[in-house]
């Protein structure tokens, strides 16, 4: 049977990054989709948007909403400092296989906790079943139609906390106009808008950061 391209990623990382060594499979993945076969990935423009303010919260509870192939799981993960979690939420189970095995690969699997299943049945359940007090940190990566609907679940599932910070990807493209529309007239988020780039392409995209106000 054919092999899917994340199928493709995972080999290209097996055979050219270093086991437990997150740098050389973030590297391995952004070689393979900037020369080879393109992805949605965050890539390394955005990634380090996605670094800096990861860096800047120092968070001990992160959660990621599309997991994917585990390209910024990994990123995140290798941030965290000692005692700190990443939970990540993917739909596709095919996406979650490779995911796992990435973060695995890369050594960061102690920090990382991969959910599989849909995020409005997850969401609900992060503080009972996966011992959740509040967020920290939210990258929110998945499907554009979920960013609003997802983010208000967030606060009626009392999961953010003064200072909580959202940080989403893919805001000119694919798009979340809806979402932005939402966030930016909340007056309990204070927003900023980070212009980038598409992963590997020349086209304009841009990340936005809310910081929940509580
Ligand atoms: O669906 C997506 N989820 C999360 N991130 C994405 C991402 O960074 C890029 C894209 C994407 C962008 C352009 C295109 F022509 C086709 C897909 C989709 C997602
Ligand atoms: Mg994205």
């Amino acid at each position: 049977m054919n092999q899917s391209k994340e199928q493709r990623i995972l080999n290209f990382v097996l055979q050219n990054a270093v086991r437990g060594d997150p740098c050389s499979v973030i590297d391995a993945i952004d070689t393979y989709c900037s020369q080879k076969e393109w992805a949605m990935n965050v890539g390394n423009e955005k990634g380090l948007i996605l670094d800096k303010t990861v860096e800047e919260i120092n968070p001990s509870v992160a959660l990621e909403l599309g997991t994917y192939c585990g390209y910024s799981a990994v990123r995140i993960a290798r941030l965290l400092k000692a005692g700190a979690r990443l939970l990540t939420l993917e739909f596709n189970p095919e996406f979650a296989a490779i995911a796992k095995q990435m973060i695995e690969f890369a050594g960061v699997q102690d920090k990382v906790t991969l959910i599989e299943g849909p995020s409005e049945e997850i969401i609900p359940q992060l503080k009972k079943k996966y011992e959740v007090d509040t967020l920290d940190f939210v990258f929110v990566d998945h499907w554009k139609d979920r960013y609003t609907p997802d983010t208000i679940l967030l606060q009626e599932c009392s999961l953010l906390r003064k200072g909580s910070v959202l940080l989403a990807d893919n805001i000119i493209v694919p798009g979340a106009p809806e979402f932005v529309n939402y966030i930016r007239n909340n007056p309990r988020f204070q927003c900023t808008n980070y212009p980038s780039h598409l992963e590997y392409m020349k086209v304009q995209d841009a990340m936005e950061k809310a910081v929940f106000l509580g």
